[in-house]
């Protein structure tokens, strides 16, 4: 039918066209409502004893949301012809825009004006249609309503699919284009604008334990009064600022002071984001570590009263950006060398501390990430990405911040420094994986020991040491 009514519209045939798009139309609604009936038929009923995993009211849940996610994957399968694997795009509405030139040309102005308003139905703020209407409204006087070919119903359902997959952890893909973005929670709408070409969130990088096992590093490392005990934060007097390298945990290590597994980890731990960022980002060059850092802000108590700055102010990570012009420099004071950043956070249990995505004006938030164990976010350094963090207001923050380049010359000296001592130890810098598997860490975790290239390259490096 849908050939036919082609046919007949290229040949300029409008009333054959006509009939055959409304033709198309009805046969396709009637498909899809003996889909929907099958979808009905063949819908699971709650067991009498629901399982002890699931209780009773999420067992209901996911049934009644499988039942509609069903039914609208109709649109798809009365779309999809037969022998081919990918449906129509827009499958009614395409029909219904057919249909309105059809009537248009064929002269059936009250047909057309129907059949636009059935059209905007799904596409209600279409400028061409809407003036379309216009046009034909002050043209003929019609009462015409819209006629309802799904696109209401599929509407509520949809509300209901999505808040399942914000809330509930349903799974769903929308099978229309003309989905309006206001009926998705605002919480997906950030995971979509997050996880694109230049941005990506991934949970569970690292597990509770692991965690705990860096964040005790970290404090150690802060109780030293080497240097590391926490000084005033460079962006703020509000808070107070640790850091701490790989090569520095190893030489704590080295002292006894803290375990050296634990130190071992947090440069695996690296490992394993540069792994994670290189398949992520798929970088067509060789990815260097640029300068890895554990750093915790924790918030002064006394000095938080009607604080209105950042704990991190609106930054891009490879040039100075310059919020009034937009404008983001290439140029020293910057690490224009970094290609890659990557933040995997360790905890939660303070207040503020939220990491955002802003526009280049350093004030509109595109995207917000809470902070939370084994959380990673990585994006490209460059300026695309303003980030900053909002203000620590109460308990210390600890994040392990990441930079990767395709420069050679500017990979980091010290990470290597801290692997060679490591191998003149005897022992490989990866250690070999332990038997009962913790987290993604494990899968991820690659080893290399190139540490003769490494310090054969040593005297050829020129780059200033990287840093926060
Ligand atoms: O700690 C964070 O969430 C981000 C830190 C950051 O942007 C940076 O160190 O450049
Ligand atoms: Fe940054």
């Amino acid at each position: 039918m849908y050939d036919a009514a082609i046919l007949a519209e290229s040949s300029s045939d409008w009333v054959k066209a006509v009939k055959k798009w409304k033709e198309c139309v009805n046969e396709t609604l009637k498909q899809t409502e003996e889909c929907r009936a099958q979808c009905v038929m063949m819908s699971q009923v709650i067991p009498e004893e629901p399982d002890t995993v699931q209780g009773l009211y999420e067992r209901a849940a996911d049934l009644s949301l499988s039942l509609l996610s069903c039914k609208q994957m109709c649109v798809t399968l009365v779309s999809t012809r037969p022998g081919r694997v990918s449906a129509v795009e827009d499958f009614l509405p395409l029909q219904l825009e057919h249909l309105h030139i059809a009537q248009f040309k064929a002269g059936d102005l009250k047909g057309a004006v129907e059949t636009l308003r059935s059209l905007l139905l799904f596409y209600p703020t279409d400028s061409d249609s809407l003036s379309n209407l216009e046009l034909y409204t002050q043209t003929v006087e019609v009462n015409t309503e819209a006629q309802e070919t799904g696109p209401i119903r599929a509407l509520q359902e949809k509300r209901l699919l999505y808040f399942g997959m914000a809330n509930l952890d349903f799974k769903f893909s929308d099978p229309d284009l003309w989905t309006p973005e206001d009926i998705v929670p605002e919480s997906l709408r950030e995971t979509w604008r997050l996880n694109g070409t230049n941005r990506v969130v991934l949970d569970g990088v690292l597990s509770q334990s692991e965690c705990d096992r860096v964040m005790q590093l970290a404090t150690v490392a802060a109780s030293m009064g080497d240097g590391y005990r926490g000084r005033r934060s460079p962006h703020t007097p509000h808070e107070k600022f640790e850091g701490l390298t790989v090569l520095r945990a190893l030489q704590l290590a080295q002292d006894g002071l803290v375990n050296q597994s634990d130190a071992r980890l947090l440069h695996e731990i690296g490992e394993t984001v540069k792994v994670l960022m290189d398949s992520y980002f798929r970088s067509h060059s060789v990815l260097y570590f640029a300068y890895t850092h554990l750093v915790c802000r924790s918030a002064i108590p006394g000095h938080q009263e009607g604080r209105s700055d950042l704990s991190h102010p609106v930054h891009v990570d490879n040039c100075i950006l310059e919020p009034e012009t937009r404008q983001c420099w290439r140029e020293a004071p910057a690490f224009t060398h970094r290609d890659l950043s990557a933040v995997l956070y360790l905890n939660d249990d303070f207040e503020g501390g939220d990491f955002f995505f802003a526009d280049r004006d350093a004030k509109t938030v595109t995207a917000m990430v809470k902070p939370k164990c084994g959380r990673l976010v990585g994006f490209t350094s460059g300026p695309v990405n303003p980030h900053g963090v909002t203000a620590v207001t109460a308990g210390r923050r600890c994040a392990l911040a990441l930079w990767f380049t395709t420069e050679k010359q500017h990979r980091d000296m010290e990470r290597e420094e801290a692997e060679e001592l490591w191998a003149a130890d005897g022992k490989s810098v990866v250690k070999e994986e332990k038997g009962e598997g913790e987290s993604a860490l494990k899968s991820a975790r690659s080893g290399r020991s190139q540490g003769k290239e490494r310090s054969k390259d040593r005297e050829r490096v020129t780059g200033r040491r990287d840093e926060l």
